[in-house]
């Protein structure tokens, strides 16, 4: 979080790109909903004044549309370094003027009308698909980058951390007595603090589980026996992986989430992106959001992939070479060879991780392999759209990528590119296999791949945290090929890994002190370090909990090599 300026007495916050404001829990989620930023900004001295949010964003460059007012605030005192609890740790810049609140802008959605279909026909500019899909939802044939349009939204996911905040905005704007605007385009998914005894993160689910009895949500994927998640057959997991498991994610259409890696489904050739909980409470009351049309940035990726690479090696590539801040509220559009060989779920790592590049959305052409998964997962009708030869592409990157190497992002941030090999000599405390961008079934076949071909034993304690309730039963079930027949989870015991955990975002993103493998302490084997080779998305200070933690984030390959040896390995020790 940076403090932009300070004119007219007024203070303003701009919620700038994961650089500035990555190693916070929660990005720029509404930072006056979310339960922790008041009590936060209380303590710097700022009076919080509800009332005074035009909007909140993820970014600033998403701001201007709205006069580009994010949040006021009154300073009461100078604003130094501080620490913000223990999984986070940023600066807020010092600022003396006192300050005078603004008046509220109200926004009004226009009267919700008829889907109507493509006007990819009609349209008499060549658009990218992206594009595309705003002029859809939207109903205006035609579009440009920077446009601000009322989207139709198909889909609006939210969760235990901020479907609450959410909720409230929604009363609070609509009335006690308000109803959704429709009850099964909301999709509900306790994922994030599950399995802990923290009793405000318990609420939290309570919350969620009041909200959709009262609202007759049709999609709500609920947890009652936190003691054993088998008990609870309709508990999913994290939301990302459950969304696109349960169908719906669906070509063409508009996803949102209140969560910053909603950009996931992206995967499956639609638009999908995350949003404070400001937007999801107008969403919940109108099916509606302004959003501007972003710019694309389009990623060539050609060549045959090695069989030590994974999608996440090409996603690390690609921030790398652009950095956190690269594709800041753009969409990023992702072709070639390489891509259409891509399995969904390595799709979705791909557009998973758009977000640590600032990218507003990410996004595949929908093809064989979509139509293919979503075949036994959806019966809805879903219209593809694809970018026109002659749309207009803000920049055009392109890898060859049969020559790229295994890759790890170093502490602390996802852009700190370097080979696997080059950082051998790193010692390590432990490798964590989960999460939206590492937990997925094929991420685990992966890991049991290079176990097997190693035939050796983990010399660090390695956790595994399946994603879903579908993903731990894979792990359970499925024969890893080449194996004679055994599943993930006896190769794992025979390697001497932890049993997988309880499916859930799990120490991703630290949680609350009981987590499980949150890193809370060195491990015994590296007694004054705490250093996590991990399949995650994001190692900033503080990320998986002590924020003295160093976090290597690395594909599933390279993660298992990695255990194998103590050490930051490159998968091909294994593999070749
Ligand atoms: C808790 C949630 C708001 C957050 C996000 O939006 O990304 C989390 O999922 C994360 O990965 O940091």
């Amino acid at each position: 979080m940076e403090l932009k300026s300070c004119s007219n007495d007024i203070v303003i916050f701009f919620l700038n790109s994961q650089t500035d404001i990555g190693p916070d829990c929660c990005h720029a989620i509404d930072i006056i909903t979310c339960n922790y930023w008041p009590a936060m900004l209380t303590s710097l001295g700022f009076t919080v004044e509800e009332g005074n949010i035009l909007r909140d964003y993820y970014n600033a460059s998403s701001a201007p549309s709205l006069g580009g007012l994010t949040v006021i605030y009154q300073p009461q005192k100078d604003l130094g370094s501080f620490c913000f609890s223990s999984t986070s740790q940023f600066s807020v810049n010092k600022c003396k003027k006192s300050a005078v609140s603004k008046k509220i802008v109200s926004v009004m959605a226009p009267q919700q009308s008829e889907r109507r279909p493509a006007t990819t026909g009609s349209v008499k500019n060549a658009m990218t698909l992206t594009e595309k899909i705003f002029s859809r939802a939207s109903e205006k044939p035609q579009l440009s980058p920077g446009d601000n349009v009322w989207v139709n939204v198909d889909i609006l996911m939210t969760h235990d951390v901020c479907g609450p905040g959410s909720f409230g905005i929604f009363k609070k704007e609509f009335g006690e007595n308000a109803k959704v605007w429709d009850r099964e385009k909301i999709v509900i998914i306790p994922d994030h603090y599950i399995f802990t005894s923290d009793e405000r993160a318990n609420r939290n689910v309570d919350i969620l589980r009041d909200f959709c009895m009262e609202q007759n949500i049709k999609y709500f994927y609920d947890i009652k026996d936190l003691g054993n998640f088998k008990a609870n057959p309709d508990y999913k997991g994290v939301c990302h992986i459950a969304l696109a498991q349960e169908g719906h994610c669906r070509p063409g259409e508009v996803l949102l989430g209140t969560d910053s890696h909603t950009c996931t489904a992206g995967a499956f050739g639609q638009f999908a992106t995350g949003i404070g909980n400001t937007d999801a409470g107008f969403v919940l009351g109108t099916g509606k959001v302004l959003l501007k049309v972003p710019p694309t940035l389009r990623f060539v990726l050609d060549g045959e992939m090695p069989d030590y690479l994974l999608a996440k090696d090409l996603i690390l590539q690609i921030i790398g070479e652009i950095s956190v801040a690269g594709a800041t509220y753009k969409s990023m559009e992702f072709v070639g060879t390489t891509v259409e060989r891509l399995s969904m779920e390595e799709r979705m790592t791909l557009c998973n991780m758009v977000v640590e590049a600032g990218g507003k959305n990410g996004v595949v052409p929908a093809d064989g392999t979509t139509f293919k998964y979503l075949e036994d997962k959806t019966s809805l009708p879903y219209e593809p759209v694809y970018s026109d030869e002659k749309a207009s592409f803000l920049s055009e990157y392109r890898f060859d990528i049969s020559k790229l190497e295994p890759l790890v992002a170093k502490p602390h941030s996802p852009d700190n590119r370097a080979l696997a090999r080059e950082c051998k000599d790193v010692k390590i405390d432990r490798v964590y296999i989960g999460s939206c961008t590492g937990g997925k079934t094929e991420d685990f076949l992966a890991a049991a791949k290079v176990f097997l071909a190693s035939g050796k034993k983990v010399k660090v304690p390695t956790f595994l945290v399946p994603a879903t309730q579908k993903v731990w039963m894979d792990v359970y079930t499925l024969p890893v090929p080449g194996s004679g027949g055994k599943t993930c989870s006896q190769i794992f015991e025979e390697a001497g890994c932890d049993t997988p955990a309880s499916p859930s975002c799990g120490a991703c993103l630290g949680g609350p002190k009981d987590t499980y493998a949150r890193m809370n302490e060195p491990m015994a084997s590296c007694l004054s370090l705490q250093v996590c080779v991990s399949t995650t998305n994001r190692n900033f200070p503080g990320r998986m909990g002590h924020k003295e933690g160093q976090i290597y984030l690395a594909s599933p390959y390279t993660a298992a090599a990695s255990a194998l040896t103590g050490y930051v390995t490159d998968p091909r020790e294994f593999l070749e």
